[in-house]
């Protein structure tokens, strides 16, 4: 996810000579500084003269990092984490006052460019830090901004939610094989159609029940297809995986 982020920031016109960069694997630091011309340090070093710290690291590694890095961030700097389910208070208790504190829950689309981000400002947090942070952001897809308490919702709709979208399609290139298909034919049929109906989505003021009423032909097709989909409550075990989602969020986020 970092390198995602580092990727977006170059792709989008940052200067690698302005961003600093602390991977511990030597041989992967070695690798970002040769395809993206970042300098790599020590992570202690690294947060010294930064306006915005971004902490990529797995959520069980936060709280060590944070420690060691505590007195060397800038009081006027932002740090941003986009460890899922890590709590703001957790960063504010360990660094200094003033230090604004903002969570992120991104999306692995960020690596194309069309990330979501849902972030959540702290305490110290000012429109304007907020402002740098979300137009940061921006540079890998786009952001929402929500009270801490939406985080669980948050990672079990956009976090997690590629995931569903990949499901989705392993099931309609599978049963597109099985209705005679080869399997190419019909993952780009599906990566299409699903490109096509996202950006028909995003393009339009209409909910999407009136779109796919749009698709639906009085006892036609689509209309089979939809009507099975109920029987086996396809509608129910997605609202359902959702909410899970949600649950096992707020579970790990210790709320
Ligand atoms: N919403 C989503 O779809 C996703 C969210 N994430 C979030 O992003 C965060 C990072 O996850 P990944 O990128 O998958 O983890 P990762 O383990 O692939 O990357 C973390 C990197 O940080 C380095 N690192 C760890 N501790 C370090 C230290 N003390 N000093 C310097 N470098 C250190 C590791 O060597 C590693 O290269 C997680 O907290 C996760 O919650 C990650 C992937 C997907
Ligand atoms: O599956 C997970 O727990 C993480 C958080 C959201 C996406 N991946």
């Amino acid at each position: 996810m970092g390198e995602t982020l580092l990727s977006a920031f170059v792709a989008s016109g940052r200067r690698p000579g302005d961003l600093v960069v602390s991977e511990k694997v030597e041989e992967r630091a070695a690798d970002l500084r040769a395809r993206y011309g970042v300098q790599t340090t020590d992570p202690a070093t690294a947060v010294q003269r930064a306006a915005v710290v971004l902490v990529v690291v797995k959520p069980q590694d936060v709280a060590a990092i944070v420690q060691d890095v505590a007195p060397h961030v800038d009081p006027a700097a932002t740090v941003l984490s986009l460890a899922a389910g890590v709590r703001i208070a957790a960063y504010e208790d360990a660094l200094a006052d003033g230090v604004a504190v903002v969570r992120a829950m991104p999306n692995t689309p960020a690596v194309v460019g069309e990330g979501m981000f849902g972030v959540s400002p702290g305490r110290a947090c000012d429109e304007e830090r907020l402002a740098a942070v979300v137009a940061l952001l921006e540079t890998g897809g786009r952001v929402a901004v929500v009270p801490e308490e939406q985080q669980d919702a948050v990672t079990a709709v956009s976090g997690s939610g590629p995931a569903y979208v990949f499901y989705l399609a392993e099931a309609m290139i599978d049963a597109g094989v099985d209705a005679g298909l080869d399997r190419e034919t019909a993952r780009t049929l599906t990566e299409q159609t699903l490109r096509g109906a996202a950006a028909l989505l995003a393009d339009s003021d209409d909910e999407p029940a009136e779109l796919r009423r749009r698709v639906t032909s009085p006892n036609g097709t689509t209309h089979a297809a939809i009507t099975t989909f109920d029987e086996h409550g396809v509608d129910e075990g997605l609202r359902a995986g959702v909410r899970a989602a949600a649950r096992r969020s707020a579970e790990l986020s210790g709320s």
